[in-house]
């Protein structure tokens, strides 16, 4: 196994600090993710008495969490990981060819693959979660790009709340913002903020010619001619990388395809993970905030004796491995409750803040009739509209490593890579995610003006989450992978339901991806794909040429490429299952204050508010609408 993680440098360990807990807070939040973090940092800021409330502990000091290509690894790390097993598709038989499906086996242990043994029970496919301080941000790519604009008025026009003007929203990215990538942008960037945003340093493109001719022949697929002589330096590439993705005009020039550096929340000081963990402990130790880690909440209390229910406070069970999807070994449980005189606020995550709803009471009155939970407010929305984007790869080999990559061992043994990142002024390719370029394009059947797909590129052979799939992805070293990531993705079928009323069950989650609009975004996916497979011919080696093995070159007819992009498609950005909405839409779950309809002190703020999958990237805009909600929460207690 990987090194359990030395410490790196102690940054106010948290792990211990339970003991302390008040009876009562004004505010209570529930989930310390993108989403939770922010609003309850700036809450206590403001002069508030705040309690932040995770399942997961810290990871502040881990390499796992601290070094920022170990990201794929911090997903499948035991601590930090909660698995849920999902269903991609509404036809179980089709679900059955993707070679991702697992299925559990009569011994307990698990298969993954076309051909399951006698007796396997079918489980579904992975989906990643990770419970900690910091929420899936300890764990994810650390990919920052702003939404769309139009994002943030269709939220503007379905609500009628000009807050929502996508001007007023950037503000709240400026207000997030670090900003270590370019000096004094004011028009598009912030600076005081606790979101530092950087970028993979391009030495490390230029200094790996396979890398490098990738990039190359990414412009040429873009229709750029590129003299790659020009490019071995890092000022040659950094001019071509002139463009700004989280600038200003993003999206003006939607039809041209653009080539970006990838802002990463990262430090560039030290190349360590950037998380909103760093808020929590920056206003945790000026301010009235507590946090209580290893704290399970298993659902939300009520006065019910006013005109509407009123939430007064969370029940909850301390210790680890309270939840069924958490793996560390079981604790002494404790049960206790603590009170919110002003206001609950979940922000657990798209799966667990509906969960946690229904189990409250609130929720579509046939599903909690089901499971005998009493009613408290029937919101037939709660657990619907689940959305995610599509992603698949076209992956391609060539006969020698990647120069970069070559002797990295992702902390196994004695590994030069972690030794130069750590040692050696933290530079090398531990001090990125990976990824370090993308491409915004608009496929031919694009809504409204924006672009739709985002290409990316990664050193390894990524088909999708998987058990190991990060060992799978690096376990060779001469595997490039073109990643298609299909945004504003049409489909809004998928759903979270209860399995029971345990809530230590995890739900049951149906994405039934492209059950609505899955021809027009299969259409967009393919022309990503045929992007990738373009830019691996008109590759001019200078260190060797790619061969595709994934899908492979048999896959070629539109019906083919769009059997293998159903099957195999994947997500990593669940969301819209506690809606926002009109007064008139009987789904919204929200109103545009982040309020639970028909119910008094009790708000969501995390992936699940948008009512529509917003940008290509999900935690900015969940770290904009939680420093929204800070806001908006502050003006009603004033
Ligand atoms: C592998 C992977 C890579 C990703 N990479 C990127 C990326 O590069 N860029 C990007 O923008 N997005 C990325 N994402 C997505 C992004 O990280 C998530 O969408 C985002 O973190 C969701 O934020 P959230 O606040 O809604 O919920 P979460 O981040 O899931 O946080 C919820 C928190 O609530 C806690 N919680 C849940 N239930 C309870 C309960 N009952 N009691 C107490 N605590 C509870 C959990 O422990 C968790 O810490 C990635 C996701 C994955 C899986």
């Amino acid at each position: 196994g990987h090194h359990d993680g030395g410490v790196l440098h102690r940054r106010g360990n948290m792990n211990a600090g339970n003991e302390g807990m008040l009876d009562e807070y004004e505010y209570v939040v529930v989930g310390s993710g993108p989403g939770g973090s922010p609003v309850a940092s700036r809450l206590a800021l403001q002069g508030h008495s705040v309690l932040l409330i995770d399942a997961g502990q810290d990871f502040s000091g881990d390499l796992h969490y601290e070094i920022p290509v170990m990201h794929i690894f911090a997903s499948e790390y035991k601590p930090m990981r909660w698995y849920y097993y999902v269903n991609h598709l509404s036809d179980m038989e089709r679900q059955k060819k993707d070679p991702k499906m697992t299925y559990k086996l009569p011994d307990g242990t698990h298969y993954t693959g076309l051909a399951p043994p006698e007796g396997a029970e079918p489980l579904g496919i992975l989906y990643p979660r990770s419970a900690a301080l910091g929420g899936c941000a300890a764990h994810n790519g650390m990919i920052t790009i702003i939404p769309n604009d139009a994002d943030w008025s269709y939220m503007q026009s379905i609500t009628g709340d000009d807050s929502w003007d996508p001007k007023k929203m950037k503000g709240y990215y400026k207000k997030a913002e670090k900003c270590e990538y370019i000096p004094n942008d004011l028009v598009s960037h912030g600076y005081d903020g606790w979101m530092t945003t950087t970028l993979t340093p391009l030495y490390l493109v230029v200094q790996d010619l396979k890398v490098l001719s990738l990039v190359v022949a990414a412009a040429s697929a873009m229709g750029r001619t590129l003299v790659s002589g020009l490019l071995r330096t890092v000022t040659g590439l950094a001019n071509i990388l002139a463009n700004d993705i989280n600038s200003a005009n993003f999206g003006a020039d939607s039809d041209l395809m653009q080539l970006y550096q990838i802002p990463l929340f990262m430090h560039s000081g030290n190349y360590t993970r950037g998380g909103p963990r760093e808020f929590v402990v920056q206003a945790a130790s000026k301010s009235r905030l507590d946090v209580s880690l290893n704290t399970f909440v298993t659902n939300v209390t009520w006065d019910l004796s006013g005109d509407h229910p009123k939430a007064t406070g969370v029940n909850f069970i301390q210790g680890t491995g309270v939840y069924s999807a958490d793996e560390r070994t079981k604790s002494q449980h404790k049960p206790g409750s603590v009170k919110a005189t002003k206001e609950v606020i979940l922000a657990a995550g798209a799966f667990n803040t509906p969960q946690l709803l229904k189990l409250s009471g609130v929720g579509p009155r046939d599903e909690l009739d089901k499971f005998s939970i009493p009613v408290v407010k029937e919101l037939p929305g709660v657990g619907t509209n689940l959305q995610d984007r599509y992603e698949v790869g076209v992956a391609g080999q060539t006969d020698s490593d990647f120069s970069l990559l070559k002797d990295c061992t992702f902390l196994e043994g004695d590994d030069p890579c972690y030794k130069q990142w750590s040692e050696d002024a933290l530079t090398g390719p531990y001090s990125t995610n990976g990824i370090a370029l993308g491409i915004l394009r608009r496929s031919k059947v694009a809504e409204g003006d924006d672009a739709d797909i985002f290409m990316s590129g990664f050193p390894g052979l990524f088909k999708g989450y998987r058990e190991n799939y990060a060992e799978i992805a690096i376990e060779e070293r001469n595997w490039w992978t073109w990643l298609t990531l299909k945004a504003h993705s049409r489909n809004n079928a998928g759903n979270v339901t209860l399995k029971s009323n345990s809530p230590f069950d995890m739900p049951l989650i149906n994405f039934n991806s492209f059950d609505v609009g899955g021809q027009e975004d299969l259409a967009a996916i393919r022309e990503g794909i045929e992007f990738g497979r373009r830019a691996f011919k008109d590759l001019i080696p200078l260190d060797g040429s790619f061969t595709e093995h994934w899908p492979g070159t048999n896959v070629t007819s539109d019906e083919d490429l769009d059997e293998f992009a159903a099957t195999e498609a994947w997500g990593h950005h669940a969301c819209c299952t506690a809606p926002i909405g009109g007064d008139d839409d009987k789904m919204a779950v929200l109103d545009s204050k982040f309020r639970v309809r028909g119910v008094d002190s009790l708000r969501v703020v995390d992936a699940s508010v948008f009512n529509k999958i917003p940008g290509y990237y999900i935690s900015l805009p969940i770290y904009m609408i939680s420093e929204k909600a800070a806001d908006v929460i502050l003006e009603d207690a004033s």
